[in-house]
């Protein structure tokens, strides 16, 4: 099976790879042209530009930054939509928010091509194990026909019915794991200044109620005030606001979310904080610092 793949980034270039490891032949493109040739090496063909990858293959996927480049790759110069047409399919796996993958789905079929928005749970560990929970919404028989790459990139892969549910579902989630990620950094910066262990802390978060993967991988790093990143702040923080605006949409009042990402009180706007030091590029653990900032000056 021939795919196409836009986007080459933390996640892209790991999902590529494993397409390629597990035999599908693999048309790359990224706005950086450099970060192709790593997957040369493994046997990658590079598109000189969005269309020219859509041109060659039947199914392109793509895994782009935020709205404003998922927009970009489909609707610019050399973008998908000058050369997606019937018997072509476009999956957008960028974390994006449900209008952006409408207007997306409502040009692409407008051409006769198939729709499918699939934004994964997971990060770059997942990303290059195959592990990643796919959250598919859009044309159906483009996701049956996708399952066999789905196979190889994830665990577990959802339908959810029509274009805008997987966004949503993946802006919930992301949600959710922000207000989770400032808990937890005041968590451990309350028992260090309180004179705990914050490894003791990890080690009893673990064996309770409340023990998860993110406390597990990244409570021992944020300790170390290690930030390499996985899953970049700035995303994250692109996350929060997109899902505060789906809540405004749906009068779903979010203020413990609204406090991680805004300037409400003091620390709360930790996210965008973050990204105005230029932390945005370091993991979404890096709030962390932030949180320690303000209690050292509080
Ligand atoms: N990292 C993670 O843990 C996870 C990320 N996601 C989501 O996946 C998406 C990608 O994340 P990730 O790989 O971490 O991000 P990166 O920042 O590592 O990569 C972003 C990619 O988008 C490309 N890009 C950015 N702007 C444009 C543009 N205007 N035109 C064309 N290409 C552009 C970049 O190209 P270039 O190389 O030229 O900069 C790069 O290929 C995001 O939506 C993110 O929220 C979802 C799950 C987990
Ligand atoms: O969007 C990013 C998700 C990161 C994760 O699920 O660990």
């Amino acid at each position: 099976m021939e795919v196409g793949f836009l986007g080459l980034g933390i996640m892209g270039k790991a999902m590529a790879m494993n397409l390629l490891k597990n035999g599908f032949k693999v048309t790359v493109w990224n706005r950086t042209l450099a970060k192709c040739e790593e997957l040369v090496e493994f046997g990658a063909t590079i598109g000189d530009t969005p269309a020219a990858v859509v041109k060659k293959c039947k199914i392109t996927v793509a895994i782009l930054s935020d709205p404003s480049a998922a927009l970009s790759v489909v609707f610019d110069k050399d973008g998908v939509l000058e050369q997606i047409g019937s018997g072509k399919g476009y999956i957008d796996m960028s974390t994006v928010d449900d209008d952006t993958s409408s207007k997306i789905h409502k040009a692409v079929t407008t051409k006769g091509g198939s729709f499918l928005e699939a934004p994964v749970s997971g990060s770059k560990k997942p990303a290059e194990d195959g592990q990643l929970v796919i959250l598919a919404a859009g044309d159906e028989a483009l996701y049956e026909e996708a399952i066999p790459a789905f196979d190889v990139l994830g665990k577990k892969s959802f339908f959810l019915g029509h274009v805008g549910n997987g966004a949503k579902m993946k802006l919930v989630v992301n949600m959710i794991m922000g207000s989770m990620m400032n808990a937890f950094s005041e968590g451990l910066v309350l028992a260090e200044r309180s004179g705990l262990n914050p490894h003791a802390l990890l080690d009893v978060l673990d064996l309770g109620g409340i023990a998860n993967p993110m406390f597990r991988l990244k409570g021992p790093t944020m300790i170390q005030n290690n930030y390499s990143p996985a899953f970049p702040l700035k995303h994250q923080q692109k996350d929060m606001r997109l899902a505060l605006a789906l809540g405004d949409e749906n009068a779903v009042s979010m203020p413990v979310a609204a406090a991680a990402n805004e300037v409400v009180y003091s620390y709360l706007n930790a996210f965008k904080k973050a990204r105005s030091m230029e932390l945005g590029d370091l993991d979404f653990s890096a709030v962390h610092e932030i949180v320690k900032i303000h209690k050292s000056s509080s």
